[in-house]
C-alpha cells in the first residue's frame, strides 16, 4: 500500500499560552497530525515540555482511531535518552514515538528515574516503543547518512522495523531554519528502496520548498512556523497537501526503477497546450533553426532575440492583469533605480489569493517553463537541460530616470537569463527613450602571474532596444555575460511623456535554471558546484590588478610627517602665503581649523562649503565650464587618445579620470600636482583631522551625465582618510537646501537633503530605498517636478550577509545602513575617516542631468592614532556612526569670501 499524505504542523510555532486551543484549532483546520517536538537541552541546545504538557493537550485533540489517523501526536524525541521516556509518552497519549538514531545507543533504563549499565540500540528501541504499544519513528540529523538505517528497515522482525523515518531538513533544535534541499537525496533513497515507507520530513518545510520534498519521495509533512505563522493557517495545510499525491504515484511504481522519480511540475502542459500560447509557427524546424543559427553567431556573447514570442491576446491580458492588481514600489540601490513587484519578486512566492487574480499570468509562466519552451531554448543555446519547477521571475517597470548597471547574472543555478517586454503594444517602443538592453564585450587580459582573465570593456557594443512580446535571452557565463538596462530618459516635457505613453518599460525578466532534484537532468553536486565556479570566476575573472585608475598612492617621508604633525600652525609667512593662494582664508584662522577639527573627530566626516579661494575657484570654474562646453566623442578608445582615460571594468565603475602627471596646463593640474601633494596643505589636513598622512593618491574625475558611476565597493587595510573636492558647476543636484539647518525633517523637500538626526540621507519620498509604498504603476509614473538625477556620494554600511540576489541586489541602500552623503556641488570638500568595511559608492549620474559631476578625489593612509576617538564599539572611522552624530552644517559664508 502506498503511504497517503500527511500533513503534520509543528507545534513548535505555536502560542504556548493557549496550546491545547491553538491544537485543537490546527486539527480543524485540516491537520492530520501534530508535531510534537521534545527536546531536553542535551540532544539540542534547546528546552521545550515534558509528558505533563502532552497529557494536558491530547485532551484538546481527539484520539486517532486507527493507526496514523487523524490527531496522531507524532512525538519527535530530541533526547539524549529516549528509551527511558518510553512510558511516560505512552501514559501522556503519544501516538508514534520517533527517536534520533544519533541518541540510540545510550541508556537501557526504562524510566527516568532509573539508571542502568546496558546500553540500548536502534532495533532494540523500536521493538520496545512497539512493545508499550506506539509506532515507532526513526529520525536522522542532516549529519547522519541514510545508510545507517538499512539495519533497521531491513530487520528480518516486522517488530524492530520502524513505522516511519524521519530526515531532518535542518538541525534539529529550533523552528524557523532554512530548509536544506542537501538531505533531499537521503529522501530518494530512501523512497527508492521503501515505497511503502512513510518518510518525514521535518524543518523549513512551507509553500516555497514542499515541492522539493515531495519530489523527492516524503509523504509526512511537518511545518511549523510556515503554518502556525501564516494568515490563514487552513490555506497552508492545503497547499502541503497538494504535493504529495502526486509523490503517491511515484511510490506506486516499481520499486526497482533505476531512474529518478519524474519531475512535477507546476501545471504540466502538453506539448499542443504549450505551442498554443505561442505565436503561431514559432516551433516550426525552419524558424527554430534560423534562431540556433543566429544565437551561433551573435557578438559580444551568444544571446537570441525573438519578436513576437507569444499568443498577442494572452500577452495583452497578461498585461492587463499586471496593471490591474500589481502594485510596484521604487527600489534604488548603487547599480539599479526600478519600480519592483512588491510580492511578485518571484512568483513563486506568491499565495493562492494573488494567484488567483493573474491567471493569464500563470498561464503565461506555466508556457514558458514547459517542457517543449524548455527545450527550445536549450537547443538554441545548447546549454543542456533546464528546470521546469524553479520557475523564477519578476516583473520590474522602468520610468523615466530608471535603470540598471552592468553585472553578469551569475547567481547560484542560473542557466539562462531572460526578458520579455510587456510595453504598450499600442505605442511602439522609441529606441530614443532608451532603457534598451546592452551587451558589453570582454578580453582576455594577462595578468602579472601569468593568469589570463577576461574582463569587460568600458562601451556596450550590442544594443537591444525594447519591443512589445520580444524575448531576449542568453546563457549565463560568469565572467563574460556583462550587459546592462540604460536608462530610461526623461522626455521633454509632460506633454511628450503622456504622448508617449509614460514611457513605461515593464518587462518579465527571469532565468532558467539548471535540472533540480528529482528532474530529468538533476546531477548531484552540480548546482554546488556551479556556484562554487561561478564564486571563483568572479573573484578571479576580475582581479584588480586589470582595474583602471590603479592606486598611485604617494608616499611621504616618515621623518617629514611626523615631524609635521608637531607643528600647529603656520609659522612660516610663505607657507600660509602658498595656501592663502588656494584656500578660502577662513579655513586658515587656528580658531577655524579647531572647529573642524572638533567636529571631525566627533563625526569622522565633515562637509566644507567654498573650501577654495574666490578667486582660485573662478578659474578652475571657468576651465570646468569651457571643458564641459566642449564635445567628448562617444567612445572611449577615442576619448582615451586625449589626457583623459576611461575607469572599469564598468561592473565596478564608469568615468573619465586624471591621475598625476597631467601634460596640459590647467587650473585642475595645479590643483592636483601642486596645491594638493603640498607640504603646507598635507599640514592643514593633518590639523583638520588630527591625523597623521602617510600617503596620498589623487584622482580628478568627471562623471558624464547618462553614463557615469562606480558601484560600493570597500577597501582593504587599516581605515583611511578620504578627500573629495565637489567641482561640478551646474546645479540641481539636490545640495541646495543643505544649508537649511533648522533641524526640520521635511524629506519631500529635495531630492537629498540630510535627515533630522544629522544622519545624511536620501529623500524618502521618491528614493524610495526600498521603502517606497507599492502603487499601481501608472500611478507610480506620474511625473514629478523634480527630477533626481544622481551624483551622489554615498558611505554605507557594509552588508555582511550575501543576499541571494548579490549579483543584481548588490547593496540594499537603505536609509538605514547611510552613513555619509554629499550631493554633487561646486567647491565643497568632504574629508571622511573611512574604515575597511564601509561602502563607497557615486550615484549614476543621469542624463537628466545639466551637465557632468566633476571632483576631485584623494585617499589618504595614516598613521594609526595612539588615542584615536572610539565609540562604545572601540571603532574609530565612519562606519560606526551612530543616531546622536552631528552633522557640521559647514560654516556661514564670511566676509571676505567674495564667492562667485
Ligand atoms: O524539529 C524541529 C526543529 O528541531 C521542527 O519540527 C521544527 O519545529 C519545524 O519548524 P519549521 O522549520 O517548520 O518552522
Ligand atoms: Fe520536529
Amino acid at each position: 500500500m502506498a503511504p497517503k499524505a500527511i500533513v503534520a504542523p509543528s507545534i513548535l510555532s505555536a502560542d504556548f499560552a493557549n496550546l491545547g486551543e491553538e491544537c485543537r484549532k490546527t486539527i480543524a483546520q485540516g491537520a492530520d497530525w501534530l508535531h510534537v517536538d521534545i527536546m531536553d537541552g542535551h540532544f539540542v541546545p534547546n528546552l521545550t515540555f515534558g509528558p505533563p504538557v502532552v497529557g494536558m493537550i491530547r485532551s484538546h485533540v481527539d484520539k486517532p482511531t486507527e493507526n496514523y489517523g487523524k490527531g496522531t501526536f507524532d512525538c519527535h524525541m530530541m533526547i539524549a535518552e529516549p528509551k527511558k521516556w518510553v512510558k511516560n509518552f505512552k501514559k501522556a497519549g503519544c501516538d508514534l514515538y520517533c527517536f534520533h538514531y544519533e541518541a540510540a545507543n545510550s541508556s537501557a533504563a526504562e524510566s527516568p528515574e532509573t539508571t542502568s549499565e546496558l546500553r540500548t540500540s536502534p532495533r532494540e528501541l523500536i521493538r520496545y516503543i512497539h512493545d508499550n504499544g506506539m509506532l515507532a519513528g526513526i529520525a536522522i540529523k542532516p549529519a547522519t547518512k541514510v545508510d545507517v538505517l538499512w539495519d533497521v528497515l531491513d530487520s528480518p522482525h516486522a517488530k524492530e522495523r520502524p513505522d516511519m523515518v524521519l530526515v531532518m531538513t535542518v538541525e534539529p533544535g529550533f523552528g524557523g531554519q532554512k530548509f536544506m534541499a542537501s538531505e533531499l537525496p537521503k529522501v530518494q533513497e530512501l523512497r527508492k528502496r521503501y515505497p511503502d515507507l512513510n518518510i518525514e520530513v521535518d524543518g523549513g518545510l512551507g509553500p516555497g520548498t514542499i515541492d522539493q520534498a515531495a519530489d523527492a519521495g516524503a509523504n509526512v509533512i511537518v511545518a511549523g512556523s510556515a503554518v502556525f505563522g501564516a494568515k490563514d493557517p487552513a490555506e497552508v495545510i492545503s497547499l502541503l497537501r497538494e504535493a504529495p499525491p502526486d509523490m503517491k504515484r511515484k511510490a506506486d511504481a516499481p520499486a526497482d526503477r533505476k531512474t529518478p522519480v519524474k519531475k512535477r511540475s507546476k501545471n504540466a502542459l502538453t506539448d499542443d497546450e504549450a505551442k498554443a500560447r505561442f505565436r503561431k509557427g514559432l516551433f516550426d524546424n525552419k524558424v527554430l533553426s534560423k534562431y540556433t543559427a543566429e544565437y551561433a553567431s551573435s557578438t559580444p556573447y551568444k544571446h537570441s532575440v525573438i519578436s513576437d514570442l507569444v499568443d498577442d491576446g494572452l500577452l495583452r491580458k497578461v498585461r492587463s492583469e499586471i496593471k490591474a492588481n500589481v502594485s510596484f514600489t521604487p527600489k534604488e540601490t548603487d547599480i539599479y533605480k526600478i519600480h519592483q513587484s512588491g510580492d511578485l519578486a518571484n512568483l513563486d512566492g506568491l499565495d493562492n489569493e494573488a494567484l488567483a487574480k493573474l491567471p493569464s499570468l500563470l498561464a503565461l509562466r506555466d508556457a514558458l517553463y514547459s517542457q517543449t519552451f524548455r527545450d527550445y531554448v536549450s537547443h538554441i543555446t545548447g546549454c543542456g537541460p533546464l528546470s521546469g519547477r524553479k520557475t523564477d521571475m519578476a516583473i520590474n517597470v522602468y520610468t523615466p530616470g530608471c535603470y540598471l548597471l552592468c553585472h553578469d547574472d551569475v547567481i547560484g543555478s542560473r542557466k539562462v537569463s531572460y526578458i520579455l517586454y510587456l510595453t504598450d503594444p499600442d505605442t511602439p517602443w522609441q529606441p530614443e527613450w532608451g532603457g534598451a538592453l546592452r551587451l558589453f564585450p570582454t578580453v582576455d587580459r594577462e595578468g602579472k602571474d601569468g593568469e589570463v582573465a577576461k574582463t569587460p570593456l568600458p562601451d556596450p557594443v550590442k544594443v537591444i532596444p525594447p519591443a512589445w512580446n520580444q524575448l531576449s535571452f542568453f546563457a549565463v557565463q560568469p565572467g563574460e555575460s556583462f550587459h546592462d538596462v540604460e536608462e530610461v530618459y526623461h522626455a521633454a516635457s509632460k506633454k511628450e511623456l503622456e504622448k508617449n505613453g509614460g514611457r513605461i518599460r515593464m518587462a518579465i525578466s527571469g532565468w532558467f535554471h539548471i535540472p533540480q532534484i528529482g528532474e530529468d537532468g538533476w546531477v548531484e553536486g552540480a548546482e554546488e558546484k556551479a556556484a562554487r565556479k561561478s564564486g571563483l570566476m568572479q573573484l578571479q575573472g576580475n582581479p584588480d590588478q586589470h582595474d583602471r585608475p590603479q592606486a598611485r598612492p604617494v608616499e611621504i617621508e616618515k621623518s617629514e610627517s611626523s615631524q609635521e604633525s608637531d607643528e600647529i600652525g603656520f609659522e612660516d609667512e610663505a607657507d600660509l602665503e602658498f595656501l592663502l593662494k588656494y584656500l578660502s582664508p577662513t579655513y586658515l584662522t587656528p580658531d577655524t581649523i579647531e572647529r573642524v577639527a572638533e567636529h571631525f573627530e566627533e563625526n569622522f566626516s565633515i562637509t566644507l562649503p567654498d573650501i577654495l579661494h574666490p578667486k582660485f575657484a573662478a578659474k578652475l570654474r571657468k576651465y570646468v565650464e569651457a571643458e564641459e562646453g566642449k564635445a567628448l566623442p562617444e567612445d572611449s578608445e577615442t576619448i582615451e587618445k586625449g589626457a583623459w582615460k576611461v575607469a572599469r571594468p564598468p561592473h565596478k565603475h564608469r568615468y573619465l579620470y586624471l591621475q598625476p602627471t597631467v601634460s596640459e596646463e590647467s587650473p585642475l593640474k595645479e590643483l592636483l600636482e601642486v596645491f594638493l601633494p603640498s607640504r603646507q596643505f598635507r599640514v592643514w589636513l593633518q590639523m583638520a583631522t588630527r591625523t597623521v598622512v602617510k600617503s596620498h593618491d589623487l584622482t580628478a574625475r568627471r562623471f558624464r551625465h547618462g553614463k557615469d558611476y562606480t558601484l560600493a565597493t570597500g577597501h582593504e587595510g587599516d581605515a583611511r582618510l578620504e578627500l573629495n573636492i565637489g567641482l561640478t558647476p551646474t546645479d540641481g543636484w539636490g545640495d541646495e537646501v543643505e544649508d537649511d539647518s533648522d533641524g526640520s525633517d521635511d524629506e519631500a523637500e529635495a531630492p537629498a537633503r540630510k535627515g533630522a538626526n544629522g544622519k545624511a540621507k536620501a529623500n524618502g519620498s521618491s528614493n524610495g530605498k526600498g521603502k517606497g509604498k507599492g502603487k499601481a504603476i501608472d500611478k507610480e509614473i506620474e511625473p514629478k517636478d523634480e527630477i533626481e538625477v544622481g551624483g551622489h556620494e554615498v558611505y554605507m554600511a557594509g552588508d555582511d550577509d550575501s543576499n541571494e540576489d548579490a549579483a543584481i541586489y548588490k547593496s540594499s541602500a537603505e536609509d538605514d545602513n547611510i552613513l555619509f552623503f554629499q550631493a554633487a556641488a561646486w567647491n565643497k570638500m568632504t574629508l571622511v575617516l573611512r574604515d575597511s568595511q564601509t561602502l563607497r559608492f557615486v550615484k549614476y549620474v543621469s542624463r537628466a542631468a545639466k551637465g557632468d559631476r566633476w571632483d576631485v578625489s584623494g585617499v589618504y593612509e595614516i598613521e594609526e592614532q595612539d588615542e584615536a576617538p572610539e565609540d562604545e564599539n572601540g571603532t574609530s572611522a565612519v562606519g560606526v556612526l551612530d543616531d546622536s552624530e552631528e552633522e557640521f552644517q559647514g560654516f556661514s559664508p564670511d566676509e571676505d569670501s567674495d564667492s562667485d
